[in-house]
């Protein structure tokens, strides 16, 4: 079935739907992780999101029970070069194609991704339309052009759990109690600010130990606080952290209380809490293999990422706030720490899910962190 992708600036595409009809409309961004299809698809951070994988043949290993890093598709619609349709894989139980359907999104193949990835590198972000439904490109532009765009909007709410949870045998088990623990870290308490989390940071957190109690975007500080955590985590999310509301006055009133370790949005919110602002990058920083550089060791990590919006560090006062970590492509901040408060975050995903492991390090830091503020109260 014929499918036409049309971009706000006029640029349009033809291609087919493998998965019937349908029609999306969101930001148009692009992932270049050879393989982790089922989780790009799964991470929250997706949602409004038209997604490209420039890696040209998707789908040969299908989709597994395991892999999930939430329980829905978050992008609204999936391009592809070309889909396998015969997947093999001993974990496989579904193919690609069976699972955008179940959960409603398209997925579109058989049109130039690498032209369509080249557009978006030299021109920038821009909103996208696919469609199965309307195939006259004029209307379809119109129609792309309308869509309100991710900037100002508050994201969150739609994908942050309504209710807490905690963690066990790789599910999420809801109710108000911290997971018990089988592993090594003195059973330290964490609370987990679910902006849109993806499931592998409550995993390593878990399997190193850790009591993970999952809780929504818009828990208050004293709630928190009546939960005596030793630390509080903040995760990854969709949109613009500009527009995410409630958080901010939250985080200020936690910070210095208790060591805090934030992830990709969790980062950014942090940067706003701590009184600086962010802006949007000409097209993010989307796939496995992102290098940036740790200032505080000399080392450089090869890195996961999925982000679109950035910490603009001089907005935020050197004798405050230290950057850590640096983007060897563009040199923008991958990471920061607070000098006097225990509070310290990464732009990227060191969760991996896809991608390196070369970052797992950093959850050991939180948890030393945490044990020292034991230590000391
Ligand atoms: N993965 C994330 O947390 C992304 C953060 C934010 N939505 C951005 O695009 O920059």
């Amino acid at each position: 079935m014929k499918a036409v992708i049309a971009l706000e600036d006029g640029t349009v595409f033809t291609g087919q739907s493998f998965t019937g009809r349908g029609e999306a409309v969101g930001e148009i961004v692009f992932n270049t992780s050879m393989s982790g299809y089922q989780e790009v698809l799964t991470d929250p951070s997706y949602t409004g999101q038209l997604v490209v994988m420039t890696y040209p043949l998707i789908g040969t290993y299908g989709i597994n029970p395991e892999d999930m890093e939430s329980a829905a598709v978050h992008p609204k619609a999936f391009l592809v070069k070309e889909y396998q349709r015969l997947p093999s894989n001993f974990r496989s139980r579904q193919s690609l194609a069976e699972f955008l359907q179940a959960h409603g999104v398209l997925g579109v193949e058989g049109f130039d991704t690498r032209a369509l990835v080249r557009h978006i590198r030299t021109k920038g972000a821009m909103k996208g339309i696919v469609s199965t439904e309307e195939l006259d490109a004029v209307k379809l532009v119109e129609k792309a052009k309308n869509w309100p765009g991710l900037i100002g909007q508050d994201m969150v709410r739609l994908v942050s759990c309504s209710t807490p949870y905690g963690w066990a045998d790789n599910h999420p088990v809801p109710g108000s109690s911290f997971s018990t623990t089988a592993g090594s870290a003195d059973g330290l308490k964490v609370v987990l600010f679910d902006f849109g989390i993806k499931y592998n940071q409550i995993r390593i957190l878990a399997d190193k130990g850790c009591r993970v109690l999952v809780v929504p975007a818009t828990t208050d500080a004293a709630t928190i606080m009546a939960m005596e955590p030793d630390g509080i985590f903040l995760s990854n999310g969709p949109g613009d952290p500009a527009g995410v509301e409630g958080v901010v006055s939250t985080l200020r009133q936690l910070l210095g209380r208790l060591p805090i370790f934030g992830i990709c949005l969790g980062h950014q919110m942090l940067g706003l809490a701590y009184g600086g602002s962010t802006y949007k990058l000409k097209f993010g920083h989307r796939g496995g293999n992102q290098p940036v550089k740790n200032l505080l060791s000399g080392r450089v990590e090869i890195t996961s990422q999925n982000h679109g919006f950035c910490v603009d560090m001089s907005t935020l006062d050197p004798d405050e706030v230290e950057l850590t970590h640096v983007n060897l492509n563009d040199n923008s901040c991958e990471g920061m720490r607070h000098k006097r408060w225990p509070a310290f975050s990464v732009q990227y995903h060191p969760e991996h899910a896809p991608g390196p492991h070369d970052s797992l390090y950093l959850f050991d830091r939180f948890i030393d962190m945490m044990q020292e503020h034991r230590r000391s109260t």
